[in-house]
């Protein structure tokens, strides 16, 4: 079953409270956003392998560390993941960027694909699929199906709040995959918001409603 990490840093946590409040301003909550997604980077990476090579400083030679190993991917699900990519390339600035398609039926809940565009080397890489909002589990579920459909094998999923459902869901369905995310909430309401959450993801980032 793919472990859940929750990223409990006392900068996450604080910024987190105000991108839940619903009088944080439009621009305050696209920046905040970006601000958490930089942190939680820096967790997400923190397993990423490293292998040493020689540098010669200014007064000798010596060994030392660089990242080794598989390139990363980053592909946010659209609309509301676009919010956390520009965070994570700060850290990574070599990913390349994939990007899934889905919004979720407001009466059925269940995730509508209707763009998928990943890199050409994609199956070379680790890759972090990245959407702030973990509710039901079905887009998240949807996306890393894609993903696996076309000969994917590694990747995280990176969230900011996620609902005990979706994580049960994501564990279920696709039991590989490791969940990162800044706080587990209580549980969803009847329109499958997660309760306390920040509202739509979506809409607070892009200023739709
Ligand atoms: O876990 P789930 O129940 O599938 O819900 C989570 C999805 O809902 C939101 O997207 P939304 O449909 O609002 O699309 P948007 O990002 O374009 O606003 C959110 O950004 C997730 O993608
Ligand atoms: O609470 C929720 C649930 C799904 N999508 C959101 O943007 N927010
Ligand atoms: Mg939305």
């Amino acid at each position: 079953m793919g472990k859940v990490f929750v990223c409990d840093h006392p900068l996450i946590q604080h910024k987190l409270t105000y991108i839940r409040d619903e009088l944080t301003t439009t621009k305050d909550f696209r920046e905040l956003v970006d601000e958490v997604s930089t942190l939680m980077a820096y967790e997400i990476t923190r397993d990423i392998p490293l292998e040493t090579i020689q540098v010669k400083t200014p007064v000798a030679i010596t060994d030392s560390k660089v990242i080794s190993g598989r390139m990363l991917g980053l592909i946010p699900i659209l609309r509301a993941g676009l919010g956390m990519v520009d965070g994570i390339l700060r850290l990574v600035p070599a990913a390349k960027v994939g990007h899934i398609g889905l919004y979720r039926d407001p009466e059925t809940l269940e995730p509508v694909e209707y763009y998928v565009k990943l890199p050409t080397d994609v199956l070379e890489r680790e890759l972090i699929v990245i959407d702030p909002m973990l509710a039901t589990g079905g887009s998240a579920n949807a996306a890393i199906t894609a993903l696996k459909s076309r000969g994917c094998t590694q990747m995280k999923l990176m969230c900011l709040i996620a609902a005990p459902e979706g994580i049960h869901a994501v564990q279920q369905m696709h039991p590989d995959v490791d969940i990162y995310v800044a706080a587990i909430d209580n549980y969803l309401n009847d329109h499958g918001y997660i309760i306390p959450g920040l509202g739509d993801a979506g809409d607070r980032l892009f200023g739709t409603k």
